[in-house]
């Protein structure tokens, strides 16, 4: 369905690849290796677009114009806070601890460059947390390992069927991309 035009996944990360490939997109992977920054100024639900497109700057320059590169973002918002992947255990237990018992949101910034255009958009979904117990986050955090995680999970993981009492919006935008608009905006092109 998708055959004929080469997709490069600007990504490092496996859930992404996985993604891609649950959808029957082929692809092959560049890592991007884009330093994620932005403005202070900028507004939290810009910025997760705005890191994706640095992501696809940082390989567009090796492909050509007639491939498709895709680039994404992920960033977990807390009263209009963002926050990042954990810097070590303590952090992850920390954010786990303000996740807890609350509601968050999660944008993913998406990017597709095609024939010199771009489709830039950002989908949101709503995470409820159930109050975790100190017991349960040391568990997740020293069992899973959620460095690499904006937010200090994964809804895939443990965490996510024990803790997670329901979420507003698409499963896959909290894994890292909104999967059927990708595919979606894809078989637009
Ligand atoms: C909130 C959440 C995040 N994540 C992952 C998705 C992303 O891989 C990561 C967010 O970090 P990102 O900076 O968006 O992506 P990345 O560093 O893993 O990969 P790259 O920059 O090369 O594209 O967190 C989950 O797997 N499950 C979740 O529930």
């Amino acid at each position: 369905m998708y055959a004929g035009k080469r997709v490069i996944l600007a990504s490092q990360s496996p859930r992404r690849r996985q993604l891609l490939e649950q959808a029957g997109i082929p692809f092959e992977v560049m890592v991007s290796d884009a330093e994620e920054t932005f403005p202070p100024e900028m507004p939290a639900a810009e910025v997760p677009v705005h890191i994706a497109r640095l992501k696809a700057n940082a390989v567009s320059a090796s492909f050509g114009k007639e491939d498709v590169v895709i680039a994404a973002d992920t960033i977990v918002l807390l009263d209009k806070k963002i926050i990042g992947k954990p810097v070590d255990r303590t952090d992850a237990i920390n954010i786990l601890s303000s996740l807890s018992g609350r509601i968050h949101e999660v944008i993913t910034g998406v990017v597709i460059r095609f024939n010199g255009s771009e489709d830039a958009f950002s989908q949101t979904t709503e995470v409820h947390f159930k109050p975790l117990s100190r017991e349960q986050i040391e568990y997740y955090v020293d069992h899973y390992q959620p460095f690499d995680k904006a937010g200090a999970y994964a809804i895939q993981e443990w965490i996510g069927a024990v803790g997670i009492d329901r979420i507003n919006g698409c499963f896959y935008n909290v894994m890292g991309l909104p999967i059927s608009q990708v595919a979606e905006r894809l078989t637009r092109l």
